[in-house]
């Protein structure tokens, strides 16, 4: 074992309420991590990833095999952020039991610092079960992307008073279950701001407001670099798609032109 000579990785506990905005991004490869890392307290390896990166319609088809894996190289390419691993759809809902084992298997094999799962009252014991059980986890509540059959889509939440006292309930469930902070996605700003000003744990918001304790987007989203859909929530600030587009053309007129490789790129070429 070497020296520490690195900044120790950061930890759940240095996710905090009331000190400077939490900044977190997804990330879901090595290359990316390592970019993003400098600039982040966290990178939640998203189960978007099944829509970002594997073009399927939703985050259901996403198995805990994908989650490990990318988990894994997240942490590869993390110096100093906390990593967190979103667990995906059908891997903790059946029971606390269930979400253990297959938590502590994310835990394990990716070496990330905390979970995170979807659901409100109903999850709140298995939130519970696992923090009590050295599994740090983070809730996510409002907008529930694994429940888009239930709720007819993706759909931003709290707009009616029912809407709102429920998501204010989970919220509240969530926390007083022991997750270390609280994802909440696409919600009207009063809903946000109350859950934010009553409880202790800090939030992070995805369309939900400034209000919020921190904030998470898809890095993809605010690069530029998918195109499919982009939530009213986004700012985009580049347009890297393009920009590889480009890139890519210049490289095809260069091989079809015979212009590229030249003899710099060559082995073993006679230069003039
Ligand atoms: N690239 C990407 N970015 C995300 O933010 C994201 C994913 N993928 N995949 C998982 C979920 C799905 N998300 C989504 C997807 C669509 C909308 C959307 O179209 N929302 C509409 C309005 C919804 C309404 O009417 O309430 C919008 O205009 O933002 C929102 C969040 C957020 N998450
Ligand atoms: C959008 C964030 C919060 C997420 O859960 C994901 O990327 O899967
Ligand atoms: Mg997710």
């Amino acid at each position: 074992m070497s020296a520490q000579t690195t900044t120790p990785r950061r930890t759940v506990r240095d996710i905090v309420k009331g000190a400077a905005p939490s900044v977190w991004l997804t990330a879901y490869t090595t290359p990316m991590a390592k970019l993003l890392d400098p600039h982040v307290d966290a990178l939640l390896v998203g189960d978007s990833l099944g829509m970002v990166l594997y073009g399927l319609p939703s985050t259901l088809a996403v198995t805990l095999d994908m989650m490990i894996a990318h988990g894994a190289a997240v942490v590869r390419g993390a110096a100093q952020a906390l990593v967190v691993v979103d667990l995906p759809f059908a891997s903790y809902q059946a029971s606390p039991e269930q979400a253990f084992v297959n938590a502590a298997r994310v835990m394990a094999e990716t070496g990330c610092g905390a979970v995170k799962l979807e659901g409100g009252i109903e999850m709140a014991p298995t939130v519970k079960f696992l923090a009590e059980r050295g599994i740090p986890v983070c809730g996510h509540v409002g907008l529930m992307p694994q429940s888009v059959n239930t709720a007819g889509g993706f759909r931003a939440q709290g707009k009616d008073e029912a809407q709102a006292a429920k998501v204010a309930a989970d919220a509240r469930a969530i926390a007083a279950a022991g997750a270390f902070a609280l994802v909440i996605e696409g919600t009207v700003e009063p809903v946000a701001r109350a859950i934010t000003e009553s409880l202790a744990v800090p939030t992070i918001g995805i369309g939900a407001s400034p209000a919020c304790d921190g904030q998470v987007l898809v890095s993809d989203d605010l690069l530029g670099l998918f195109g499919d859909f982009t939530p009213k929530f986004v700012k985009r600030y580049a347009e890297l798609g393009p920009a590889v587009g480009e890139a890519v053309a210049a490289y095809a007129e260069d091989v079809r032109a015979r212009r590229f490789p030249g003899p710099e790129h060559c082995f073993g070429v006679k230069r003039g």
